[in-house]
């Protein structure tokens, strides 16, 4: 199969040649890929279609730029958080290495959530996407993914807010979202049926305590019908409902699989029961000593990547 991968791809570049193709020839990218599969015996198949209809246009396994194609041997080393620790890096993060400047962090974190959605769904821009944003950092996160989101090219973005926040961070965060054309809106019951053919789940993240409560269950509803109906669901660092060591819960009203997870600063340990397709980590953002003093065994982020991908 390699031999006859490696035959494919010669009588491809010479017949570039031939024809005079500069452009395919001398694409950096391409000619990488093809240096690197003579050398390295990695050829892989050149045009993966995803399950979303879209095609990975690249092949190149073994690129360090490319995240899509490349999961690095060291995402089988990171370390899976425990609530606890989870906990206590955030405050290290805000503490001693001084990301409190109100919402710096969540800016980070949204950026990389927004990120990996504009690889994975690409081929969604010109559909519906529903932000389910929740009343702490993880609904922060989901105003700055909002936000980007639009940025990337999302020409229908709609930000749905579970409580109407009081700090001025937050809220700016909100204004920014609706002066980048997201619509936003704080009522759940009509998005009961909704039109989105996206979901991103920014509800609750690692300090989530079980059961959910009465008044959030509109918004879990929102997210256990369109896993059901297949309307691919990201997770924000932790699954919505999920206990955050143990995973998913036994209790059908609130438990779903998001299609795609996407931790933040290092798995928590719920990650292991992950069944998605797509599982990312994001925000490039932690100190080399504090991920030391945790043992995090981050894997190398790709070129200047904000997200890696871990499965
Ligand atoms: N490195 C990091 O640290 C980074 C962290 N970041 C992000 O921060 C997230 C953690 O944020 P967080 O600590 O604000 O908690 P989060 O889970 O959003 O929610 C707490 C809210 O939920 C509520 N609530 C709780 N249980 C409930 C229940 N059963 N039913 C109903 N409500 C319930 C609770 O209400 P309360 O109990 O206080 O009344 C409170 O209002 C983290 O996952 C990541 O996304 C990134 O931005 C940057 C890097
Ligand atoms: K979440």
């Amino acid at each position: 199969m390699a031999v006859t991968g490696k035959i494919v791809i010669l009588i491809v570049f010479v017949v570039g040649i031939i024809f005079q193709s500069p452009q395919m020839i001398l694409r950096p990218g391409l000619l990488r890929a093809l240096i690197n599969n003579f050398t390295e015996g990695a050829f892989n198949i050149p045009l993966r279609i995803s399950k979303h209809g879209h095609s990975h246009k690249s092949f190149l396994r073994g690129d360090p730029t490319s995240v899509m194609d490349n999961i690095p041997p060291e995402a089988s080393k990171v370390k899976y958080l425990n609530q606890d620790e989870a906990i206590q890096v955030d405050v290290d993060l805000l503490k001693d290495y001084k990301f409190g400047v109100d919402t710096q962090l969540m800016e980070l974190a949204g950026l990389s959530v927004a990120t990996a959605v504009a690889k994975v769904y690409e081929s969604k821009k010109a559909e519906h996407v529903l932000v389910v944003a929740g009343p702490g950092n993880n609904g922060g996160d989901g105003f700055v993914v909002a936000r980007h989101l639009k940025m990337f090219g999302f020409e229908n973005v709609t930000l749905l807010v579970a409580r109407k926040p009081t700090k001025e961070g937050f809220l700016n965060l909100i204004y920014q979202a609706e002066h980048n054309q997201v619509m936003v809106s704080y009522d759940a019951s009509s998005y009961r049926d909704h039109s989105a053919t996206l979901i991103v789940d920014a509800l609750f993240g690692f300090s989530f305590k079980p059961p959910v409560r009465p008044d959030y269950q509109p918004l879990m509803d929102i997210l256990v019908s369109s896993s059901a109906k297949l309307v691919p669901v990201v997770a924000v660092d932790i699954p919505s409902g999920w206990d955050v060591e143990n995973g998913p819960p036994t209790d059908d009203s609130i438990r779903y699989m998001p299609d795609m997870l996407v931790s933040l600063t290092a798995p928590k340990l719920c990650a292991n029961h992950f069944q998605g397709s797509y599982h990312f980590l994001g925000g490039r953002f932690v100190p080399k000593t504090l991920a030391d003093k945790y043992a995090l065994n981050l894997p190398p982020y790709p070129g200047t990547e904000c997200v890696v991908r871990l499965k």
